[in-house]
């Protein structure tokens, strides 16, 4: 077998069967849409396809990235509003009314995003409840527009080719918009961009230290569940034929809210499987239909103690427990292949010198950093030590961006870091890892480590989301690249398994193969050989002097004192945030200084 493959014996178990339900759920609502003869069923299914395709949307805003929004029952109602005002009063045919309800649901999105950037998340949430207020109390005051109590009456099927669609056709149209959307929805989350939503929803370090730019990110995840809201609203319109204020009441917005989070959320067959449970269901049950809040409110209850994941959740946990192989696991498997196939060749890398010239750190009255100042030569391992406290993770957060510098600067080459963000310092191409591990929960390691090529990838969102050629190539290729890490750092074998749960030195070699995947000039590891074994330390130093032949230059902090004297060209040692002493290993260690500052012997 070859050493790329994973072993079958450590096979992963099968995670996320969400597409798999997604497309069933699909094919069993097309054919109950056939066999159906009711015209109330075949409403109710129609209706339940709108809600779906908004539902999809808020999955992206507060299933993947994280952001609860009470407002996306107000987005479709102003979608709806503006297919209705469209056709009826401006006499517009429903295509070009549908449009602009996706580019006025698109607005007002990104109007709420704005306050979402800034506030925390509480205070956000109350916006989303104030902004479906003011929308339904606009409802009402601007009558000359809306109608007012009376809503709008007359909102007309869309027409293909002259032929109106109507019943069926209608079902079928929403039903087929809801599997392309699915389609270009399971391959951008399954892409750079749902494992950068995921970041960001796992906390904004993953994200900045990937290079990955949280207001875009978030600005995205808004801007697309808007397009859908407005897009649902128009079929909601066309649909009902009839808008009023009374069909936007506050529970239409929470009932999306409800179908996310108890279908599933950031699963892609969780919204399908809300809408299904907690509105057709109640709906096809009629008595139940009258309790439906009340239904929602023991299902929160219940599943928040025994399902927190969801109906989406349980069903892959159903999945992780009977079957063996994955979607994680077969990409694992593919791009295994293509690495052994055509290895990608270990590039030279230019790596870039570090100059630390004076910086000083304050943490109210504590001086973290004093004036210190290192020189790092381009392709060299330069390790910093020091007693617990002397100052050197804070050190590495001021180098990647993470804490602004009081004073002093620190260049990459020619260009200034102090004063940029942490993103901007990581798309600069400086990469890291951290003393705890950060890996992105729920996904495997390929993925963990094919998300350091964040800032390489370039095909955009759209070929993404279509497949088109040039994204495919592109992702396939940064697959085998990142398998080609995970050999040398001797993970290839666990490709497929779920990183966060395997041992923390294992992680650990993960981030270092996700941050040597993005090729970086620096890389700057934090305590990387700490809960290594023996055997696991010694493969460890041969892969930091591999990648220092290749050019990479290497700033770590670490505790093993006779690694550091092992790999390391220079060594500065800290104690209480101030150059203690530096120079080669031999000089440094020999220094009566660093002795003392470590044993508290007298000097
Ligand atoms: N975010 C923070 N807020 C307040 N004080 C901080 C913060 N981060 C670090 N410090 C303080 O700055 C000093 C240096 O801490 P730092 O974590 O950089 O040390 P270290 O050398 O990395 O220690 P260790 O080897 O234990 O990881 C300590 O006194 C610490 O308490």
């Amino acid at each position: 077998m070859d050493s790329l493959s994973p072993d079958p014996a450590a096979l992963p178990r099968l995670k996320l069967p969400s597409l798999t339900v997604l497309v069933c759920g699909i094919a069993v609502l097309v054919s109950l849409g056939l066999a159906m003869s009711s015209s109330y069923f075949l409403l109710l299914l129609t209706f339940a396809a709108i809600y779906l395709l908004a539902a999809m949307g808020l999955n992206v805003l507060s299933g993947y990235a994280g952001i609860v929004s009470i407002a996306h029952g107000a987005m479709v109602c102003v979608g709806a509003y503006a297919t209705a005002i469209a056709t009826v009063r401006y006499g517009w045919n429903f295509w070009p009314a549908a449009g602009l309800s996706v580019l006025v649901g698109m607005g007002f999105s990104a109007l709420l995003a704005l306050p979402a950037l800034r506030l925390s998340s509480w205070y956000f949430v109350l916006i989303t409840i104030a902004f479906t207020l003011a929308v339904t109390a606009m409802l009402n005051d601007l009558r000359s527009f809306t109608g007012g109590y009376g809503g709008i009456v007359g909102v007309p099927m869309p027409t293909i080719f002259g032929a109106k669609l109507e019943g069926r056709g209608l079902f079928l149209l929403v039903v087929g918009l809801v599997a392309v959307v699915a389609w270009a929805q399971s391959r951008m989350m399954n892409s750079r961009i749902g494992w950068a939503l995921h970041s960001i929803r796992a906390g904004a370090v993953r994200a900045q230290a990937n290079g990955v730019s949280i207001h875009r990110m978030r600005l995205f995840a808004f801007v697309f569940a808007g397009a859908l809201a407005g897009l649902a609203g128009a079929f909601y319109a066309s649909a009902k034929v009839v808008v009023t204020p009374e069909d936007f009441s506050f529970d239409f917005s929470i009932f999306f809210l409800f179908v996310v989070v108890l279908g599933g959320p950031a699963r892609l067959a969780g919204p399908l499987l809300g809408v299904l449970t907690f509105y057709v269901l109640p709906e096809l049950l009629g008595s139940l239909k009258e309790y439906r809040m009340i239904v929602y409110g023991i299902g929160l209850l219940l599943f928040s103690v025994f399902l927190p994941e969801g109906l989406a959740g349980l069903l892959a946990a159903l999945d992780q427990r009977f079957m063996r192989r994955g979607a994680a696991a077969l990409r694992a498997d593919a791009a295994a292949a293509a690495a052994a196939k055509s290895p990608p060749e270990r590039q030279r890398v230019s790596g870039a010198a570090l100059s630390v010239r004076g910086v000083v750190k304050n943490f109210g009255g504590v001086r973290a950093l004093d004036d210190v100042s290192l020189e790092v030569k381009p392709g060299s391992i330069h390790a910093i030590v020091g007693p617990n406290g002397s100052g050197k993770t804070t050190l590495l957060n001021m180098i990647s961006g993470f804490y602004p510098s009081d004073a002093g600067s620190m260049k990459l080459g020619d260009s200034e870091l102090a004063g940029r963000s942490a993103t901007a310092v990581a798309r600069q191409g400086v990469q890291r890892t951290f003393q705890t591990p950060k890996l992105l929960p729920g996904l495997s390691v390929l993925e963990n480590t094919r998300f350091g090529g964040y800032a390489r990838e370039r095909a955009s969102g759209a070929e993404i989301a279509l497949g088109l050629p040039r994204a495919t190539r592109e992702s396939a290729a940064l697959d085998a690249q990142a398998m080609h890490l995970l050999s040398v750092v001797g993970m290839e074998k666990r490709a497929g398994e779920e990183a966060a749960l395997l041992p923390h030195g294992q992680q650990r070699l993960v981030e270092i193969a996700r941050a040597m995947l993005g090729e970086p000039r620096l890389l700057l590891l934090d305590e990387p050989a700490a809960g290594l074994s023996l055997g696991e330390l010694e493969e460890f130093g041969a892969l930091l002097k591999e990648m220092r032949r290749l050019g990479m230059t290497i700033v770590m902090v670490e505790h093993h004192i006779e690694l550091v004297a092992d790999l390391a060209d220079a060594v500065t040692v800290l104690d209480q945030g101030k150059v203690l002493a530096e120079g080669t290993p031999e000089e440094v260690f020999r220094s009566a200084a660093v002795v003392s500052a470590y044993t508290g012997a007298k000097k």
